[in-house]
């Protein structure tokens, strides 16, 4: 037992971390580890943001409305967030990234470890965000973990419950990571399975863009609910492709956050697709979001990446063409059948029978 003294009734030195990214996303968990006991110092790119941050402790063009805890401070010099920081969360759009990091890599502590919280896939590289990290900075993969799940913003802000997962191919860095976010409001469980975690946030972006378009066009539940359904089957059949696990698609990562996004107004994605929906055409959309919808730059990266392993993503597929405006929006529901009309099983991995039939017909895996 820890003798009554120093060591027993002093309070555990507070961790100091850093968020790397001053949106949405990075400030709303700048609160959540700030309430989690964290000393946090933000990187924001304009200064008066982090002047308001530091000053005001609000973020008000991203978070109206919500009061960041005293010990979240914020500065636009990236070595003054940064060092000394034993966590640095990274939470800018994924195109950006690897420009970041050059710039952050003298800064970064010995030791320090990366944390990723971006959903998106690099266009060009077609690297995931762990890989864009490992890659840039030769950085030690036991050192890299992401977090990902049903995670909108501004409702974690508001302190709406919610869960997420924290996966590293370190489990006891994921579990650090879980323990320095925990607050009564978020919860994070802990995987192994990076590859899983980060595409089910990648994924999900574009079946929200497609939720999205058929509800700009009109259409109901039906739609919608067959979208989702298939859509995670498109999500599954690509992740485990790339070595994933089925139950990480299934979880948080995957299911879980399809259906926050699918649902939610709050999605840029899922906004996104409404506006294409609706009739703008992809430019207008993507100058009236003033936010990042990673969906719209991860679609031809993961398209690239589906085909180059014969997987059929076929709602992807379509909602690539009505970004390019090559498909109208309201023609985006008969992806659920076959070109030829051919009927195909619903399911194929757990009746034998059914095997047959995808043997006869072909399959959603080539
Ligand atoms: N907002 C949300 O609810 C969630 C977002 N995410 C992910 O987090 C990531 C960041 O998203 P948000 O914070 O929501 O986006 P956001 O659009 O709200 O904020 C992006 C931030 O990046 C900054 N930025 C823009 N260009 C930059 C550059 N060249 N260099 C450095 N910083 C730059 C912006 O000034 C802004 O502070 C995305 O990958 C997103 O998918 C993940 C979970 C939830
Ligand atoms: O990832 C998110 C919720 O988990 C946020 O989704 P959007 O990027 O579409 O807003």
């Amino acid at each position: 037992m820890t003798p009554r003294g120093a060591t027993g009734l002093q309070k555990a030195a507070r961790r100091r971390v850093a968020v790397v990214g001053a949106g949405s996303w990075g400030t709303s968990f700048a609160k959540i580890l700030g309430d989690a006991g964290c000393d946090v110092v933000m990187w924001a790119r304009r200064p008066e943001v982090a002047r308001e941050i530091s000053v005001a402790k609000r973020n008000s063009s991203y978070l109206p409305g919500i009061i960041l805890p005293l010990s979240v401070t914020a500065t636009s010099d990236l070595h003054e967030a940064v060092a000394g920081a034993s966590l640095v969360f990274l939470a800018v759009p994924a195109q950006t990234l690897r420009d970041n990091l050059r710039d952050i890599e003298a800064s970064l502590d010995e030791g320090a470890a990366l944390v990723s919280l971006m959903k998106g896939v690099e266009k060009g590289t077609n690297l995931r965000m762990s890989q864009v990290i490992e890659e840039t900075l030769d950085f030690d993969p036991d050192r890299i973990a992401v977090i990902s799940g049903p995670n909108l913003a501004l409702e974690i802000a508001q302190e709406q419950p919610t869960a997420a997962v924290a996966s590293s191919r370190n489990l006891e860095l994921a579990q650090t990571v879980a323990m320095a976010s925990a607050t009564p409001y978020f919860k994070t469980f802990v995987n192994v399975d990076v590859i899983g975690t980060e595409f089910g946030g990648v994924l999900k972006n574009l079946i929200a863009l497609a939720i999205g378009i058929v509800d700009g066009v009109g259409y109901g539940e039906n739609t919608k609910a067959s979208i989702i359904t298939r859509g995670l089957v498109e999500m599954t059949d690509f992740a485990v492709a790339f070595g994933a696990e089925t139950p990480t698609l299934q979880g948080l990562a995957g299911l879980g956050d399809l259906i926050a996004t699918c649902q939610s107004p709050l999605s840029r994605n899922n906004t996104a697709g409404r506006l294409l929906g609706q009739g703008y055409n992809l430019d207008d959309v993507v100058a009236q979001m003033n936010q990042t919808a990673e969906g719209i730059s991860s679609v031809a990266p993961v398209l690239a990446l589906a085909r180059s392993r014969g997987v059929d993503m076929p709602i992807v597929e379509q909602v690539s063409m009505v970004l390019q405006g090559t498909l109208s929006p309201k023609n985006l529901a008969p992806h659920l059948t076959t070109e030829d009309g051919v009927p195909q099983p619903e399911s194929s991995d757990a009746i034998p029978v059914v095997k047959g039939w995808r043997r006869l017909f072909g399959s959603t895996k080539k």
